[in-house]
């Protein structure tokens, strides 16, 4: 569990992050959502000591990180960037190995450890002695997946870990990692500017503008419920993709409440969303919006 009071950061006498608060169960995925320049990275960097906090406390497992050895919250913590970072030089699987050797685990631990590791992110085996520039943008960011979860840590920083990939490539990806940490049950705080990942791939949002939180929530609070109009304004664009992505069954009656210019739009739009998911409870609810669509906007 991550628990993260009150961080500040200011460069100079700007203060790019302003008194952030939030806490990350394990299983749970926190995204820090925001424009550039909002402080999302600063904020991340901060939970790993990257970047030096002004003021306020991250706690893991309610143990003040200050009290961590380096290399304990090497462990404790993983860390996936944009760049996905890997090192040209090395083959995969001494890429994934990085931080069980430095933790001078025995080698055969490290062997099946990263084979263990290429299988759960979907990579083949023969894979480990490539080196990261034969590989695509897609593999090598599970590269950068599986590096970070193999010394089994129990927090796991990404900060626009499918930044990089084509749309369908990213997709892929993004549905697999949510499908991963329910497997897993790591605490993941995700940095992303694409609203649609949030919704996603988050559990809880934090939006952030200024460096400040404009509200922290689920999904469905955010597009449901704004905090305020920076909040309403941010969700504004692809609203219904949106508001298709977190409603549920139980949510029906939100449904209505949706503001679609006609019915041809909203029952085209709520096709094409559905076409791409075959997820047995979305096609249930396809049946009851078709219904609710229709009773709302008439028959014609
Ligand atoms: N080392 C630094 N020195 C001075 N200012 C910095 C430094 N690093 C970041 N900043 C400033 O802090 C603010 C927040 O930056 P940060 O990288 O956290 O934003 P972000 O929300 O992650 O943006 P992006 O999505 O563009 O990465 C920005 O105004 C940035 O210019």
């Amino acid at each position: 569990m991550i628990e993260v009071q009150h961080l500040s950061k200011f460069y100079n006498d700007q203060k790019v992050v302003d008194d952030v608060s939030f806490t990350v169960a394990q299983g749970e995925v926190l995204v820090l959502l925001g424009t550039s320049g909002s402080g999302k990275t600063t904020t991340l960097k901060m939970i790993n000591q990257l970047v030096e906090k002004s003021s306020g406390s991250v706690l893991i497992h309610g143990k003040n990180t200050e009290t961590y050895k380096a290399h304990e919250l090497r462990r404790k913590i993983g860390y996936v960037i944009q760049s996905i970072g890997l090192f040209p030089h090395y083959t995969i699987h001494e890429n994934i190995a990085t931080v069980p050797e430095l933790l001078n685990w025995p080698k055969h631990k490290i062997n099946s450890r990263v084979k263990e590791l290429l299988m759960l992110t979907g990579l083949p085996e023969n894979m480990a002695t490539k080196k990261p520039h034969e590989l695509s943008g897609g593999q090598q960011q599970r590269v950068g997946i599986a590096r970070a979860l193999a010394a089994d840590p129990d927090v796991i920083l990404l900060d626009e870990p499918f930044g990089a990939l084509d749309p369908i490539t990213r997709s892929e990806l993004q549905h697999e990692f949510k499908t991963l940490n329910s497997d897993l049950q790591k605490a993941m705080v995700l940095v992303t500017h694409d609203v649609l990942e949030a919704v996603i791939l988050g559990d809880k949002i934090a939006l952030m503008d200024q460096g400040k939180i404009q509200q922290i929530g689920t999904p469905s609070d955010l597009i449901f419920e704004p905090a305020n109009d920076f909040v309403k304004k941010f969700l504004a664009q692809n609203r219904i993709q949106l508001e298709l992505h977190v409603i549920r069954l139980n949510d029906l009656q939100k449904f209505t409440s949706l503001r679609l210019s006609t019915k041809e739009d909203a029952l085209c739009t709520l096709a094409e969303y559905l076409s791409k998911n075959d997820d047995d409870e979305i096609l249930k609810t396809y049946f009851n919006y078709r219904d609710k669509i229709i009773s709302a906007y008439g028959k014609h």
